[in-house]
């Protein structure tokens, strides 16, 4: 679905934000794209959707690069930004308005997700509050059914009742040909929802795995504070005890903390990091 080959962007041609950078995007899957405030995650998006274009390398949807902004690229893609920004419009009426680009929206879902996110179709967006207004533009990337849907930062101004709607919602509008990518530095609001976790941390992508591939390798537990265990990658003091991360010799699964994970990977001299890397180049038996 996405394809990027040896990416290099910048605002300016003295600063880089993506430096040669690699990356598969396949359909079917939920990437949660996590960085630290600055990393570029929204640049990398907006190279993805054709917004900003790469100053080298390629950056393809279906084999079209993105940067072309082909009519039938874009009647299938849908990118909701991070600052959203709406029109005078009641819900409704954008249903009737924009949902004609989009050769598959389906305005019934939509109505069904604006009531399951308690938003009133009949008012104009304008006189919403901004969780309100993000809530039916986020009702409005899941009814278009595009093949690639890119959220940027969408959990931003929702309470919290509406983060684990928002999470029951997307789960049920992915399909085996679609591919959602979805943004945050609030790493805890993407729990249980993404399948595979992609870190942007000094201008490229340092992981590329799915929660699977991160279970069977690396093991996720407590230990008492002042205690060094064996083999440990990366320790966090927390409330009760240390949280660590640790090889997962044993082959038993433990839930992967991805904010422990993220920590780890942006932190200096990343030993997870390294260990994950070590591991993708070992012969498979
Ligand atoms: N239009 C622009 N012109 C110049 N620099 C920009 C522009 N947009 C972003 N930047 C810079 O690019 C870098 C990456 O910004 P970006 O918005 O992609 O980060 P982010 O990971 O999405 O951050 P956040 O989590 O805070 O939203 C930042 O240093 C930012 O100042």
């Amino acid at each position: 679905m996405v394809r990027i080959r040896n990416l290099h962007f910048g605002y300016s041609r003295r600063a880089l934000q993506l430096e040669n950078l690699n990356l598969d995007l396949l359909r079917g899957r939920i990437y949660g794209l996590l960085g630290k405030n600055g990393a570029g995650k929204s640049t990398l998006l907006k190279n993805i959707v054709g917004l900003a274009f790469p100053q080298s390398g390629t950056c393809e949807l279906d084999g079209h690069a993105a940067a072309r902004r082909r009519p039938d690229t874009l009647q299938d893609l849908f990118f909701l930004p991070e600052d959203v920004q709406v029109p005078p419009v009641t819900a409704t009426q954008l249903a009737a308005s924009t949902g004609v680009f989009y050769p598959r929206f389906d305005e019934g879902a939509f109505h069904e997700y604006l009531r399951e996110l308690d938003v009133p179709s009949m008012k104009q967006l304008t006189a919403l509050s901004y969780g309100q207004q993000k809530k039916v533009l986020i009702a409005f990337a899941l009814a278009t059914n595009t093949s690639l849907l890119v959220l940027d930062e969408p959990t931003n101004g929702l309470d919290i009742p509406s983060k684990a709607q928002f999470r029951k919602l997307v789960a049920r509008a992915l399909g085996e040909e679609r591919c959602v990518i979805i943004s945050t530095h609030q790493v805890r609001d993407l729990d249980s929802l993404i399948d595979t976790v992609l870190v942007l941390h000094e201008r490229r992508i340092v992981l590329n795995e799915t929660i699977d591939q991160l279970a069977e390798q690396l093991s996720f537990g407590t230990a008492p504070v002042g205690t060094a265990p064996p083999d440990v990658l990366y320790a966090e003091v927390a409330a009760r005890g240390q949280q660590v991360i640790r090889p997962n010799h044993a082959g038993a699964y433990s839930k992967v903390d991805l904010e422990l994970l993220f920590n780890a990977l942006t932190g200096p001299q990343s030993a997870v990091a390294s260990y994950l890397t070590q591991r993708q180049h070992e012969p498979v038996l």
